[in-house]
């Protein structure tokens, strides 16, 4: 039966036989992609400039992978553990189409629930029966949840991310404070190395691809430029990620302007290499992030 969605939501197409909702509430715009249950544009009432970056080049079509916005990455993250050339990069979950279940708005917020429900395509590449859904909390702050149960009768292995663009004025502006002390695995060097960040500030002047393990977060993206702090909060993981592709990296992404990393940074609430998921039959794991928004005077 169709959703009746209330005041403040609308369907409406992003591009030919690609629908999506768009939220207009007293706190907050925001566009949610069926599919991959994408979140691609969020912006609390509060603040000048959208929150979450998506690609002007992105390729919006049934099976493609959008670029920006908060791509939900499962049962795997970046390339498949054991057969990567057989299954797509973060999964499928982001490349399929979800199922609306519910839509309400309460006091300023969207609340929205979606579902991906198995098919021939998701059977494919993954191997064991599930219940994923996916809770969008929409308002002032931004929060998503990606809840796994295991309906299979024996164990099964999750990974996966949050994968959030964050729009910046400019990667130059950018700093990134709450990692100081926490181990990291450099995946942009060869071969990968282990290290602990010193900084209390980072800054971005080369590609960068880190996995920080045993972080519970949050990060802060403080941009000097727009006058603003973006909290990024998470639970139900121990790995977060952050990622610039910088120019190089950017220049070989055919859905990605090449002078486009300079404008964001992705900062992945994660369950990343080692801290992939073992579920027991009829458990659930949740993969939750948060996103605040704090204008700087
Ligand atoms: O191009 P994709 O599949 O969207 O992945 C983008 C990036 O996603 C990040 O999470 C990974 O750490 C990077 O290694 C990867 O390049």
């Amino acid at each position: 039966m169709p959703i009746t969605l209330p005041n403040g939501i609308t369907a409406i197409e992003l591009a030919d036989d690609y629908p999506a909702l768009q939220i207009e509430t007293a706190d907050c715009s925001a566009t949610l992609a069926l599919n991959g249950a994408h979140l691609t544009h969020w912006q609390p009432s509060h603040t000048a400039h959208p929150v979450i970056y998506l690609s002007p080049t992105a390729i919006l079509q049934q099976g493609k992978a959008i670029r920006g916005g908060v791509p939900l990455c499962w049962p795997w993250f970046n390339a498949h553990p054991t057969d990567p050339d057989s299954h797509p990069s973060h999964g499928v979950a982001r490349i399929e189409r979800w199922d609306l279940i519910s839509a309400t708005v309460e006091d300023g917020s969207a609340i929205i629930e979606l579902e991906l429900k198995a098919s021939p395509v998701i059977e494919a590449h993954v191997p064991f029966p599930f219940q994923l859904k996916a809770l969008f909390n929409l308002g002032q702050t931004c929060s998503i949840v990606l809840e796994t149960t295991n309906l299979a009768k024996e164990n099964i292995a999750v990974g996966g991310a949050l994968h959030s663009y964050f729009s910046l004025s400019h990667i130059d502006n950018a700093t990134v404070t709450g990692l100081q002390h926490t181990p990291y695995l450099d995946t942009a060097a060869r071969p990968e190395k282990s290290a602990v960040q010193t900084e209390g500030e980072l800054r971005f002047q080369a590609e960068t691809d880190r996995i920080y393990y045993g972080s519970d977060l949050p990060a802060r993206i403080h941009d000097a430029e727009w006058k603003r702090s973006i909290v990024v909060e998470k639970a139900g993981s121990l790995t977060s990620v952050v990622w610039n592709p910088w120019i190089e990296k950017a220049a070989s992404l055919g859905d990605l302007p090449d002078a486009d990393y300079q404008r964001f940074l992705c900062i992945e609430a994660a369950n990343a290499r080692h801290d992939t998921r073992i579920l027991a039959p009829g458990s659930t794991h949740r993969l939750e992030t948060r996103f605040i928004v704090e204008n700087l005077s």
